[in-house]
């Protein structure tokens, strides 16, 4: 656990991973130099923050007073011998190490540029701290008999890794790029002790009472779907994590390629579909004639599709290839939910659904911003929802999803953040719903809570409601105070099949009336995630390697045309406030009846 402070943090050592994943591609590399002007606190003899140049090159940090004389620093550091505290409040990051000490502050209010020093400094710790074992394991080599030599598989990443020479300046440079272009910062969301904090915890306490009496929904009549996966999910607490995440620190985690063990037999365009697993509240909403009260189920919705975190924190979804499609149909529910991988560069997954109560549709990409021991998804892009009857159509935001101890076992994700959902028909009302951020001395039971406030034009709370994004929600303003949401039981022995919910375990079923009449981009057809569910795991990773060149060449191939890729089924407009966004082009289902994708022209994907 990270030992905090009054909003410092010491962040954990970087502890040396030993591989035994053979010829994984994710080792250790040379991490890329990072260099700026910071301020740099100092004692004696002129006392305050002093603008100096740092650069930071092979676990070693350095300064000087100007750019232009690096070469003549005043001092340096290694900075794997350093304790790293950091303080995201006021952007300052200490490094100790016992006789040298550096106070250092980012100098703009700029969060981007202090994030990127932190995993940079972080990057090189574990670098020079890799490096340093390396001399230690090299030693023992010589010192042990010569043939009871290590595998090479129990050797530090980096030591297998010295052939593959440094990135370069310009790499890292578009690294930066990639951390800094239009993030969010920060994380707002902490409730100050101002705001009736604890008045929130006695409510949350009382809603969670209510909802616990609260009995489960029937166990809907059999659905003739599936109910288990074809072969339990596969062990990966083996898998190191650590080398892929600091070798990719910037990155979109949806583009780094991990070994598929990892991931669990869904992708992230199922995952959209999976976000209407509760989509009778949006059936209950549009059967709502108050909209107060139909701004409460709307609300249920939004935070329903949060609550798969509980249980799915060990595996990652497949990232889809660009061009790949999903439809799902399902006449129990009545809709009918298309999704495409629109765009590779960021990923972008787009979704559109639709059934007589509602329409349902969303671009989903996020940035990610890995702290060390922590990695948390910043999704930008906003949710919609229409409504039939009222035409009401409602859009909000997401929160941010932190998965805590994201390189051990202890693993486990949060969510935190405010949502704010409008009508962007009409101003009757809107909602604000607060996940809240746990806070680090609390118990268990002040995890995982939720409030929120139906407001009138004037601000005026009209309803209330809270309770835990993964137990349920309570709404004790409705004309009869009532349980909105509780999450459906999960399945029995979920733990071997990844987690999943009856819901999820439907998403990849094929049955074989509906093969033929599925383009050959859906994700249903995609053979390593095949092979995955059916527990083949090298098979799958073999597949997926060979699936990703094959993008790859594909986008050689196109660029060397000039050209773009254009998406199938959606098109890009501006919203009303002028945001890119992904909306249907209306052509799926049309083309799909007629003249059906076996008689239309379409892309291989693999
Ligand atoms: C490194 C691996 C093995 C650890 C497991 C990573 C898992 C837990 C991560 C990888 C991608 C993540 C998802 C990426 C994007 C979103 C959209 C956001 O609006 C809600 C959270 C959600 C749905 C994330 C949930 C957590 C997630 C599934």
């Amino acid at each position: 656990m990270a030992l905090i402070i009054k909003d410092w943090e010491v962040i954990d050592d970087p502890q040396v991973e030993v591989h035994t994943g053979g010829d994984s591609p994710h080792d250790m590399t040379l991490p890329g130099i990072c260099e700026g002007y910071l301020l740099k606190r100092r004692k004696w003899p002129l006392k305050g923050w002093h603008k100096r140049y740092f650069v930071l090159e092979a676990g070693i940090l350095r300064y000087s007073k100007h750019q232009h004389d690096v070469s003549e620093h005043h001092g340096s550091l290694d900075v794997s011998l350093a304790v790293m505290s950091i303080n995201k409040k006021s952007n300052r990051i200490d490094l100790d190490a016992g006789d040298i000490l550096y106070h250092m502050k980012v100098i703009a209010k700029s969060h981007e540029l202090f994030y990127i020093w932190v995993t940079k400094l972080q990057a090189h710790r574990l670098f020079k701290k890799n490096e340093a074992a390396h001399v230690q394991s090299g030693f023992l080599q010589t010192l042990s008999v010569a043939g009871l030599a290590q595998r090479n598989g129990d050797l530090p990443a980096a030591v297998r890794n010295s052939s593959r020479g440094p990135p370069s300046v310009a790499d890292s440079a578009a690294e930066y790029f990639d951390a800094s272009d239009d993030v969010l910062c920060g994380s707002s969301s902490e409730v100050s002790d101002e705001s009736g904090l604890s008045e929130g915890i006695s409510a949350t306490r009382k809603y969670r009472a209510s909802i616990s009496k609260t009995p489960n929904s029937v166990v809907p009549k059999s659905t003739g779907r599936r109910t288990t996966l074809p072969a339990p999910c596969p062990d990966n607490s083996h898998v190191g994590l650590m080398a892929i995440l600091y070798n990719n620190i910037g990155k979109d985690l949806a583009r780094v390629s991990m070994p598929a063990a990892l991931n669990e037999p869904v992708n992230l365009l199922q995952r959209l579909c999976e976000e209407l697993e509760y989509s009778e509240l949006l059936d209950t909403a549009n059967n709502t004639s108050d909209p107060y009260q139909r701004m409460v189920y709307i609300a249920a919705f939004a935070i329903s599709g949060y609550s798969t975190a509980t249980f799915r924190n060990r595996y990652k979804p497949f990232n889809p290839v660009l061009g790949e499609t999903y439809e799902c149909i399902r006449e129990d529910r009545s809709f009918r939910i298309i999704s495409e991988q629109v765009c590779h560069h960021p990923p972008i997954s787009a979704c559109h659904a639709e059934s007589e109560n509602f329409s349902f549709w969303q671009d989903q990409r996020w940035k990610n911003k890995f702290w060390g021991k922590s990695l948390e998804i910043l999704p930008t892009g906003m949710v919609n929802v229409t409504l039939q009857r009222y035409g009401d159509h409602y859009e909000w935001n997401k929160v941010v999803t932190c998965i805590h101890n994201v390189l051990s076992q202890q693993r486990y994700l949060e969510h935190y953040g405010e949502v704010t959902i409008r009508n962007l028909k009409s101003n009757t009302c809107t909602c604000k719903i607060t996940f809240v951020k746990s806070r680090y001395w609390g118990s268990d039971t002040n995890k995982n809570e939720v409030q929120g406030t139906v407001l009138d034009q004037s601000g005026s709370v009209i309803h209330r409601f809270g309770g835990l994004w993964h137990e349920g929600i309570f709404c004790d303003t409705l004309p009869t105070p009532k349980c909105v949401w509780k999450p459906n039981p999960q399945p029995k022995d979920d733990v071997l099949y990844y987690g999943f919910s009856t819901f999820a375990m439907e998403l990849n079923e094929l049955p074989p009336e509906l093969k033929p009449l599925l383009p050959p981009t859906d994700s249903r057809l995609r053979p390593d995630q095949r092979l995955l569910e059916e527990g083949k795991v090298e098979e799958s990773d073999r597949k997926k390697d060979d699936l990703e060149e094959f993008q790859r060449e594909r986008r050689k191939e196109l660029s060397k045309q000039g050209e773009e890729h254009v998406p199938r089924f959606f098109k890009k407009a501006k919203d009303s406030c002028g945001r890119d966004v992904w909306l249907t082009n209306e052509t799926y289902w049309k083309l799909r009846e007629n003249p059906g994708f076996a008689n239309t022209e379409n892309i291989i994907l693999w």
